[in-house]
């Protein structure tokens, strides 16, 4: 492959051409007006009740027991001075003025948006917060606050000392009291009911714990032992993390990573999250608090934590409750329409810190906060960027890329220059794969023939991730795959959690149009082909030689695949409908001296039918 000289780099998502449903309303595929830069959630300062530690900004209040106390709080005189001194003394050269010229403040504990709080107490100040409609918290009266869980928790374990505290719960110590485990220690996050005051609130720990039992296994996920209740609270039992969370070790170190360091983490965040992804669940709160350390140790492994946020996805689903934490939601979520995608942006902006010890989007308030993930650009230009290597840039930048159609998944991430050749590093599964071949299989020849032209400008970093997904696919002696591969590979990676997110309906069904089984069931698929399959035209597009890829693409097809269309037959390759003024709109896509694609046409073409026009369709 690679026909041609042009260097392009990168890879997958499907045009997101993916029928787009939501969970509760419909949302346009655009999505909706952005719903915070406006006073409804101004002035979020107080909002923090987290009590163990940090509560304010930048501050560190007192104490929880981590052995990483945060020493590292920045003298507000830095901010002083950084303010009077760099309009008198802006020589470029100055070297105290690059010192001081930290973009924002270093991280901290982040707060949960507002409107999580709200749908959550039910205790919403009017204008305070943005609730989707038809979702208004419920009273307190007449809530079903029984979980089915075993009650049995105080002859089981004795509680220690508190270790932890969130917004929700409180995590303690325990013991075995008897058997075989007496005397082993694990942790208990400890949810009082009379917190749950919404039935969303208790459908949240009902969820929290049933993702838990699901996912629990892999080696960057906290193990989940059981869970209880008595008349007060729920006690979810998990393995201990003696460690302390990954804020702390931030903050411990000043707020900077070596790249290597960095990547150690980053590497067992991405592993994780690319593990509940193809499990079809979005975590959907990933900050540098919901990780830790299983030991003090330098090298200690990394475990998630905090399933309270989480949901199951369906691979074709959008959902479009604004929840997380401020500083690291994902501008789709603000815009109520978003899936897995918004969890890779959260790591994109931990990855900012770990490598330059400041946040990416950064305000007061958390309309301010909102204001930047939609429209600033984070800085690349402050130091240490400039030092840093291109490829650690262009990883941060991948995945902070805004329209998530572009960003990379967490399984490419893991693929990405910066961080493939690292040991420990093994390729997951990409569910992203499934959804591109599916649209693949649907579309007409012509569309195929364009495809397969833009995978064989494909580079040799483009095509590792491509090849590792076709390994994974366990391809026969003749190197072709089938649907019972695809299957076959899902399956021996479900978990529980597959269920709820019906990964496996979705590649088997879709109403009329029953794609694979039709198409692959009855021929193989050799790597080339899977190569154009599994492509995404987004994300090649988000590349700096994007240009280069397509006319480089559209050359070889001009030899290979290109040939008369009418303008009708154009129409609906693109799924326009009779409402739409075709001859006015696809003149200049089709080459007037012979009918046939124009570059324009091309590029179009590759995008395939627009998820809205497809929606209309069915
Ligand atoms: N398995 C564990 N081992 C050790 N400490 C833990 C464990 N689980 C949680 N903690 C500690 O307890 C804190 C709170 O836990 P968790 O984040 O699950 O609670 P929460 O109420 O959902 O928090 P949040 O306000 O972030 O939603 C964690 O930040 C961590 O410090
Ligand atoms: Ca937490
Ligand atoms: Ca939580």
């Amino acid at each position: 492959m690679g026909l041609c000289n042009s260097k392009p780099s990168s890879n997958s998502s499907s045009p997101k051409s993916d029928l787009i449903r939501n969970k509760n309303t419909p949302v346009p595929a655009n999505g909706t007006p952005i719903p915070a830069p406006s006073p409804l959630n101004a002035e979020s300062q107080s909002n923090n009740n987290r009590t163990n530690v940090k509560g304010n900004d930048d501050a560190v209040i007192e104490g929880k027991k981590s052995p990483f106390f945060p020493f590292y709080s920045p003298s507000p005189a830095h901010y002083f001075f950084s303010k009077k001194s760099s309009p008198a003394r802006s020589s470029a050269n100055s070297t105290p003025n690059r010192f001081f010229k930290r973009p924002f403040p270093p991280p901290s504990p982040a707060k949960h948006i507002k409107a999580v709080l709200a749908r959550r107490h039910g205790s919403v100040k009017p204008n305070e917060a943005a609730i989707p409609e038809g979702s208004e918290p419920e009273p307190a009266a007449g809530l079903n606050k029984s979980f089915g869980f075993s009650k049995h928790f105080a002859n089981k374990y004795e509680l220690g000392e508190e270790v932890g505290r969130g917004h929700f719960g409180y995590t303690c110590t325990a013991k075995f009291k008897k058997g075989e485990l007496k005397g082993q220690q694990v942790a208990v996050k400890v949810i009082p009911k009379h917190k749950m005051t919404t039935a969303i609130a208790i459908e949240d720990v009902r969820r929290e714990v049933k993702i838990l039992r699901a996912l629990t296994g892999h080696n960057n996920l906290v193990k989940f032992f059981d869970a209880y209740e008595d008349n007060d609270n729920v006690y979810v039992v998990m393995e201990l993390c003696e460690g302390g969370e990954l804020l702390d070790r931030i903050l411990s170190r000043g707020g900077k990573y070596t790249e290597d360091d960095a990547k150690a983490v980053m590497i067992q965040i991405l592993n994780v999250v690319a593990f509940c992804h193809l499990q079809g669940v979005v975590h959907r709160d990933l900050k540098p608090e919901n990780f830790l350390f299983t030991t003090k140790d330098e090298n200690s492994v990394l475990k998630a934590i905090d399933f309270g946020l989480s949901d199951f996805v369906r691979p074709d689903e959008r959902l479009n409750d604004i929840v997380g934490s401020a500083y690291y939601v994902a501008p789709e979520v603000l815009h109520r329409s978003y899936s897995t995608e918004a969890d890779v942006w959260s790591i994109g902006v931990i990855a900012y810190i770990l490598l330059c010890g400041s946040r990416p989007f950064w305000a007061r308030t958390e309309s301010g906060i909102f204001r930047a993930v939609l429209k600033a650009d984070p800085s690349f230009d402050e130091a240490p960027w400039p030092s840093l290597s291109s490829e650690a840039r262009d990883f941060v930048k991948r995945l902070l890329n805004k329209d998530p159609r572009k960003r990379l998944t967490a399984a490419q991430a893991l693929s990405h220059p910066w961080i493939k050749n690292s040991n420990d590093v093994k390729v997951p599964l990409d569910v992203i794969i499934f959804k591109l071949m599916k649209a693949y299989m649907r579309s007409s020849s012509l569309r195929k023939a364009a495809l397969r032209a833009l995978s064989k400008t494909l580079t040799v970093d483009e095509l590792f991730y491509l090849k590792e997904q076709y390994a994974l696919l366990e391809p026969n002696k003749n190197g072709t795959i089938s649907l019972e591969n695809v299957k076959s590979a899902l399956m021996k990676n479900a978990t529980d959690a597959m269920k709820d997110s019906r990964i496996p309906d979705f590649l088997s069904s879709v109403g009329p149009l029953t794609f694979m089984l039709n198409s692959l069931q009855y021929r193989r698929m050799d790597f080339e082909e899977f190569c154009a399959a599994a492509l995404s035209v987004h994300q090649l597009e988000a590349l700096d030689r994007w240009e280069q890829h397509a006319r480089c693409a559209y050359e070889l097809f001009e030899k290979d695949g290109n040939r008369a269309i009418v303008i009708e037959e154009l129409a609906s390759e693109l799924g326009l409908g009779p409402a739409v003024p075709v001859h006015a709109v696809l003149h200049d896509w089709i080459r007037h001296t012979d009918g046939k694609l124009s570059f324009l046409g091309f590029v179009k073409l590759l995008h395939g039918v627009s998820s809205r026009a497809l929606a209309k369709a069915q």
